[in-house]
């Protein structure tokens, strides 16, 4: 087995996190960002690793994936998201697929809910799960749009992760607040919305209130083309 490379990147505009996994010289990036992209390719080729997978845990609304831009430059990279999210990419994921990595064997748990098209990528043997907007540090993504539904996600994630060991490590796609990283069993027991009952959850969720992401426009229509031939204006 090799030694296992991981890096939490952060971008501070959309707070979004970034991860770079490498093993055994190959490496994978999850929701990377297209204003980062210089940011984490030099890393890739500082650590000596050879990039072979650019993958988004869903089609965002807030931020441009790099994963178009990557290619253009690396074009032996993959672009990969789960098949129903409607996004172009090279693969299209299922439930139960395997993503392959060195080392590494991640597994896709579809959690729809935030989107329709939100996955998660399992790291079993590691006891990491990357969550994206599924589940946040107390906190979870916003349903109120991309075919977002509330009863969904709170299913999803009850009968999808917090089945999984507690000690299993969980990181999402965004923190506003400075959190890292949790646990499933933290979260089962103080995330302040999956404690809820599921009819509870439904009604936070109408009522959560929070504006548009200021970059929805351009984000969505840029991220269902894999960020391909995206112009920032
Ligand atoms: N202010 C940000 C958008 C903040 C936001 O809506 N975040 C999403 C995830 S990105 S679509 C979310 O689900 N938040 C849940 C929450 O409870 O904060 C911007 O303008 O980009």
């Amino acid at each position: 087995m090799s030694k296992i490379i991981f890096r939490q990147l952060f971008d501070a505009e959309s707070s979004t996190y970034t991860y770079l996994l490498g093993s055994n010289k190959e490496a994978i990036l999850i929701d990377p960002v297209f204003e980062q992209a210089d940011r984490d390719l030099k890393l890739v080729n500082e650590l000596g690793l050879q990039l072979k997978y650019a993958i988004n845990t869903h089609c965002h609304a807030d931020h441009v994936t790099s994963t178009g831009l990557i290619k253009s430059r690396l074009p032996h990279v993959k672009s990969m998201i789960a098949k129903v999210s409607g996004a172009k990419a090279d693969i299209h994921l299922l439930e139960g697929d395997k993503i392959h990595v060195g080392d590494l064997e991640f597994k896709c748990i579809a959690t729809p809910g935030h989107t329709n098209g939100c996955m998660c990528f399992y790291l079993e043997k590691e006891g990491v799960l990357f969550t994206g907007d599924a589940i946040l540090i107390r906190g979870c993504g916003r349903t109120d749009f991309q075919q977002g539904d509330s009863g969904r996600l709170y299913d999803g994630v009850w009968q999808k992760i917090f089945t999984l060991p507690e000690e299993t490590i969980i990181y999402p796609a965004h923190d506003y607040k400075g959190n890292t990283s949790s646990t499933v069993g933290e979260e089962k027991k103080l995330n302040p919305r999956f404690t809820k009952s599921k009819q509870e959850f439904i009604d936070f969720m109408k009522n959560l209130g929070l504006a548009y992401p200021k970059k929805i426009d351009v984000s969505l229509p840029a991220n269902l083309e894999c960020g391909i031939d995206y112009k920032p204006q």
